[in-house]
C-alpha cells in the first residue's frame, strides 16, 4: 500500500482541546433549604427558613436557646419531617431520594451518641461498618479521623473515661468517616473544656480549609465569627438577617460608641466634645459620664480627653466598636445569652 499524497490527504484540523460548548453548570449549593416551617401545637418552632451553602463555604446559624437552630438542623439532616419546605443535598432532593443525599452529610448532633464501653477506635470501627466503608478502606480512615481530632493518644482508652470535649471530638469524628461533602455540628463547644474547645474549632477551621462545606450553629457569637464565612441570625425560628460579617454589622451602622467617665464641668465638657471632629453624636448618660457616637472610636480618645482639659478629667473610657453581638442586640433587642 503506498503511502498517501499530503496534498490530497484532507486536512483535519485538530480538535479543540476543550471542545466548544455551553459552560459547564455551576455545582448546586452542598445544602439548600426552602420555606422550611415546623410547629409543635402552637409553637412556630420554625418558620419560613431558606439558605444555601455554598460548596466549601462555612455557615454558621446564631441565635439563642430556643430560636430553632436544632429544630431546622433536625429536618436538614431527614430526622424531622418539615410540614412546609424543601432540602437538597448536593442538588438531591432529601425527600426523593433520603439515603443518597443523607450519604453527603455527616452530622454531630448535641447529644453525645457512643458506646461508653468501647474504645474511641471501636467506636469508630462500629460506627464505620455501620454507614457500610468497607473493612479495609475503614482501618485507614479511622487512623485519618484520630488524627484529626486529635484523639490518637486517647485512641485505645475506653470512651467512658473521656473528658465531655473529648466525646464530643470522638463523636465528631464519627461524622467524618464516610468523608461527607457537608458537615453539621450542632452546638459543638457547649459543656466542653478549653483545650477540646480549641481543639473542636482547630479542626473544623482544618476541614474548611480542605473544601468540606459546613452547617454549624451556636449562641457563642466569638466561635460563629471565628469558623463562618456567612452566617444566618436565627430568632423565635425566623431567619432575621444573613450575610458576612461585615455585611451583617453594617446593618447596625459602623459607628464606634466611646463612654467617658469624667470629673470636673461635665455640661461644659459635653459642649467641648461635640465640637471635636469625628464626633457624631454626644448626651449625658448621668451626673458624670458621657456616652459618643464617634467615627474613629479608641483612635479618637486622645482628642476627646484634650478636648475637655481645662474644665474636665477623664477617669475612665469604654469603646464599644460595632460586633454581631451588637447586630444580634439591635435586630432583636435581647443578647445571645439572654
Ligand atoms: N419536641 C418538641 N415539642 C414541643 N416543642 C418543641 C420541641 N422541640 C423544640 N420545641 C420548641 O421549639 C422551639 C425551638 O427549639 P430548638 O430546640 O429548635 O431551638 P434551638 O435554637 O436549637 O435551642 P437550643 O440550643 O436550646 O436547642 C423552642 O421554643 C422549643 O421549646
Amino acid at each position: 500500500m503506498t503511502a498517501p499524497d499530503p496534498m490530497t490527504v484532507p486536512f483535519t484540523p485538530p480538535a479543540p482541546s476543550t471542545p466548544p460548548g455551553p459552560a459547564p453548570a455551576p455545582s448546586p449549593p452542598a445544602l439548600s433549604c426552602r420555606g422550611l416551617g415546623k410547629r409543635y401545637g402552637d409553637v412556630h418552632a420554625v418558620q419560613d427558613v431558606g439558605f444555601d451553602v455554598a460548596p466549601g463555604e462555612a455557615y454558621g446559624l446564631l441565635g439563642p436557646n430556643g430560636a430553632g437552630k436544632t429544630t431546622t438542623i433536625s429536618m436538614l439532616v431527614g430526622l424531622l419531617r418539615p410540614d412546609s419546605g424543601h432540602v437538597r443535598v448536593c442538588g438531591v432532593d432529601l425527600a426523593a431520594d433520603p439515603m443518597r443525599a443523607k450519604a453527603r452529610i455527616g452530622y454531630v448532633p448535641q447529644e453525645i451518641a457512643l458506646y461508653p464501653e468501647l474504645t474511641g477506635r471501636e467506636n469508630l470501627r462500629f460506627f464505620g461498618r455501620l454507614f457500610g466503608l468497607p473493612r479495609r478502606e475503614l482501618a485507614g480512615r479511622i487512623e485519618e479521623v484520630l488524627d484529626l481530632v486529635g484523639l490518637m493518644g486517647r485512641a485505645d482508652s475506653r470512651v467512658k473515661t473521656y473528658s465531655g470535649g473529648m466525646k464530643r471530638r470522638i463523636n465528631i469524628g464519627t461524622a467524618l468517616l464516610h468523608r461527607p461533602d457537608v458537615l453539621i455540628l450542632d452546638e459543638p463547644t457547649v459543656g466542653v473544656d478549653p483545650q477540646s474547645r480549641k481543639a473542636i474549632l482547630d479542626g473544623v477551621e482544618h476541614l474548611v480549609g480542605e473544601g468540606m462545606s459546613l452547617l454549624y450553629t451556636s449562641h457563642y457569637m466569638e466561635e460563629v465569627e471565628r469558623v463562618c464565612d456567612r452566617v444566618a441570625i436565627i430568632d423565635h425560628g425566623r431567619i432575621i438577617a444573613e450575610g458576612t460579617r461585615r455585611e451583617l454589622i453594617a446593618l447596625v451602622g459602623s459607628a464606634d460608641k466611646v463612654e467617658l467617665s469624667l470629673d470636673g464641668d461635665v455640661e461644659t465638657a459635653l459642649a467641648k466634645l461635640r465640637a471635636v471632629e469625628g464626633v457624631i453624636e454626644a448626651a449625658m448618660t448621668g451626673a458624670t459620664s458621657i456616652r459618643l457616637l464617634t467615627e474613629g472610636g479608641r483612635h479618637l480618645l486622645p482628642a476627646l480627653i484634650t478636648a475637655v482639659d481645662g474644665c474636665a478629667t477623664v477617669t475612665a473610657t469604654q469603646v464599644i466598636e460595632p460586633d454581631l453581638e451588637a447586630t444580634f442586640l439591635h435586630l432583636t433587642g435581647s443578647t445571645l445569652r439572654d
